[in-house]
């Protein structure tokens, strides 16, 4: 499996990173613009293979694509992070066109490749991938919800006071502060439902602190977060390398599922060699519905900013 990695900034090196950790590709290139930039961080991190235990080999490019060529899996991360105080929506103007550049430089090299998108806006940036590549739509996976979902387990395990391996839970909807939908009603504690134990007040409390966690983080360290953003796409490629079939919630183009089209909004999906296997349909309450959809609506009126 060879992974490339395009944007070699906090998240780029955070998701090579985890990805090596995990010891399950022969290797990952890095790549960005900024000259001399990725070599230096595909270099410190093969410093930590003898010392975490990995042999995948991880090599750089200044914006030398014939080095990713043959890719199975393109990560973009490139493009410019928010500022306290700022929406991810506002990215849009800077990152629509260096995700377009990318993914078209990416696929000329590896037509067969599988593409995770993460720069922001991410659910409109996936929908442009969609609309300017031709890539097959489960080959186009945008990543959001798995991130989302694990704050929201942490959330939940805070509310709990409980260890955040007896938590499950699952985020869909856009990836944005007022788009993301948990859904506390699914979430459990060891398979028991969370209002066993905690008030439907700090439930909500939860789920507002789960659909600002990019916010909350960003107002700390002046710029987005990357430890969980990189661990969340190493846990898709895995996914996808290992063929584990495993559910994450996943941006995808929708035409027709949960009511909605022409759009990619985070929904579980089904991950294995193919990327995205299948769309899973879970029944959702008249609320979960409702905020699902007016999600969607805020999502498109982002993708109507793209100039197509
Ligand atoms: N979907 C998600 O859940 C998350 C998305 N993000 C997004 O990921 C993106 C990257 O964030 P950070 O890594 O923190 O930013 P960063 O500024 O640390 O790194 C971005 C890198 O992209 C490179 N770059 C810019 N244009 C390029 C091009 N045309 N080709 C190759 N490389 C290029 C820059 O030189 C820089 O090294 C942002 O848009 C951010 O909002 C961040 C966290 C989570
Ligand atoms: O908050 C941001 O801008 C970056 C991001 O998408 C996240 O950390 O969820």
């Amino acid at each position: 499996m060879k992974v490339t990695v395009v944007g070699a900034g906090a998240v780029g090196a955070s998701c090579a990173e985890y990805i090596a950790i995990k010891n399950f590709a022969a290797e990952v290139v890095l790549l960005d613009i900024k000259e001399g930039y990725a070599e230096g961080k595909a270099m410190d991190l093969m410093q930590t293979a003898s010392l975490n235990g990995f042999d995948t080999k991880i090599t750089g490019s200044t914006n030398d694509y014939a080095k990713t060529a043959n890719s199975d899996v393109c990560v973009i991360t490139s493009g410019i992070p928010r500022k306290p105080g700022m929406t991810r929506e506002e990215l849009i103007g800077i990152n629509a066109g260096i995700v377009k550049t990318v993914s078209a430089n990416l696929i000329e090299h590896s037509p067969e490749t599988i593409i995770i998108v993460v720069s922001n806006p991410m659910d409109t940036m996936t929908y442009l991938v969609h609309k300017t590549t031709g890539l097959a739509k489960n080959k186009i996976i945008g990543m959001g919800g798995a991130l989302d979902s694990a704050r929201f387990k942490y959330r939940l395990a805070e509310a709990l006071d409980a260890p955040i391996s007896d938590v499950d839970g699952m985020v869909i909807g856009g990836h944005s502060d007022k788009g993301m939908v948990p859904l506390t009603r699914l979430a459990t504690r060891n398979s028991v439902p969370v209002s066993e134990f905690i008030s439907e007040d700090r439930l909500t409390q939860v789920m507002e602190d789960t659909k600002v966690g990019g916010a909350t983080l960003t107002g700390l360290l002046g710029t987005s977060a990357w430890y969980a953003p990189g661990a969340a796409v190493s846990g898709m490629v895995q996914a996808i390398a290992c063929d584990t079939k495993k559910i994450f919630p996943c941006s995808t183009l929708l035409e027709g599922e949960y009511g909605l089209n022409d759009l990619c909004i985070g929904v579980p999906v089904v991950l294995g060699k193919n990327g995205i296997e299948s769309i899973v349909e879970i029944n959702l309450s008249d609320a979960e519905k409702a905020h699902l959809s007016s999600s969607a609506e805020g999502v498109k009126a982002t993708n109507g900013l793209l100039e197509l």
